[in-house]
């Protein structure tokens, strides 16, 4: 590459178009006796989007901070379009919606996003950016009369002003009702294909399940999985056996079948999980039980959420 070649690129970016978006190096952050993130490796690539799940205090929000570099880390780099990452949103090239820090409130919306538009290097006209997040019905309210939800679409509409390659999104539909929240990611669903890279931590495996091509599971800042919603599902290993059952429901029984990891039953019928659901169910009929209306089937995104990290917390505390 040539010298013009070379500055060329650092404007269009183009030196990195293969290159990792993100890259987490054996990063560690420590708050006293908590490590919050620990010994963390991760690369996303352009064009993926990432959602990053874990049970509360699981390090997720700790990571964005590194990313966005509010924070720094103790050990270990992390990098953003091969740089750091305040170089990288200073080219603009970052947009980030989070769920601390209040927005300015004795402004209007409309003049807030033109703030946001105005610092941005790489600006879209403001009247898109509030289409585009759903706020032009609320663009003359003052910031500080709006609703919960309403303020999440703000948040939106500034991580959106300007054409950022990578968008991060702490909880982001925290608060919204199920229309915005479906709008909310039919637009993010159009910046992912625009080539986009999303990464969003979210409590809504829903969520994940249904927008993610990439899902991350952090527990007590490691990494216990990462793949798409359906390798996760099938790491978790378990499957779901429901069946009725006539008479009187012996739970003791139940409870010494084989490869069970939980059982709960409710009126007649029994909802087991299990490690090897063929096992299982034959030796339902070997306690000389007929089960009626069986069914068999994998564990959802949420059930192996839990099943992954409760194995993790059992596995820490022996
Ligand atoms: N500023 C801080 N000072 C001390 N401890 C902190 C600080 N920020 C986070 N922690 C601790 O670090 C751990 C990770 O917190 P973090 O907020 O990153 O988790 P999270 O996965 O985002 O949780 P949540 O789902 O509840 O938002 C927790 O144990 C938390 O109590």
């Amino acid at each position: 590459m040539s010298n013009a070649q070379a500055r060329a690129s650092v404007h269009t970016g183009a030196e990195d178009a293969n290159g990792p978006v993100v890259s987490f190096r054996d990063v560690s952050k420590v708050y006293g006796q908590v490590k919050a993130v620990s010994g963390l490796n991760l690369t996303l690539r352009p064009g993926e989007t990432v959602a990053l799940l874990g049970p509360n205090g699981a390090g997720k929000s700790t990571a964005l901070d590194l990313l966005l570099g509010l924070r720094n880390p103790d050990a270990g780099t992390v990098e953003v379009f091969g740089t750091t990452p305040g170089r990288a949103i200073a080219q603009g090239r970052v947009g980030a919606m989070l769920q601390s820090g209040g927005l300015m409130e004795d402004v209007r919306v409309r003049e807030l996003v033109q703030l946001a538009c105005d610092l941005h290097p790489k600006a879209y006209p403001v009247q898109e950016v509030l289409e585009h997040a759903g706020v032009t019905d609320i663009a003359d309210r003052m910031v500080n009369k709006l609703s919960g939800g309403q303020e999440q679409r703000v948040r939106f509409a500034l991580a959106t002003a300007g054409a950022s390659d990578l968008i991060i999104l702490d909880e982001p539909t925290t608060g919204m009702d199920v229309t915005v929240r479906q709008a909310f990611w039919g637009t993010m669903r159009a910046q992912a294909e625009l080539g986009r890279t999303v990464l969003f931590a979210t409590h809504y495996l829903e969520e994940a399940d249904a927008i993610a091509d990439r899902v991350i599971v952090l527990h007590r800042g490691r990494i216990l999985a990462d793949g798409s919603a359906a390798e996760i599902k099938a790491k978790a290993g378990a499957r779901r056996v429901v069946f009725d059952l006539e008479g009187p429901i012996d739970e003791t029984a139940l409870r010494g079948l084989p490869f069970l990891t939980s059982l709960s039953v409710s009126g007649h019928t029994v909802r087991i999980q299990s490690t090897d659901a063929d096992a299982t169910t034959h030796a339902v009929y070997g306690l000389g039980l007929y089960p009626r209306n069986l069914e068999v089937t994998g564990l959802g995104l949420e059930q192996a959420f839990i099943a992954i990290t409760d194995a993790a917390s059992a596995e820490e505390n022996n």
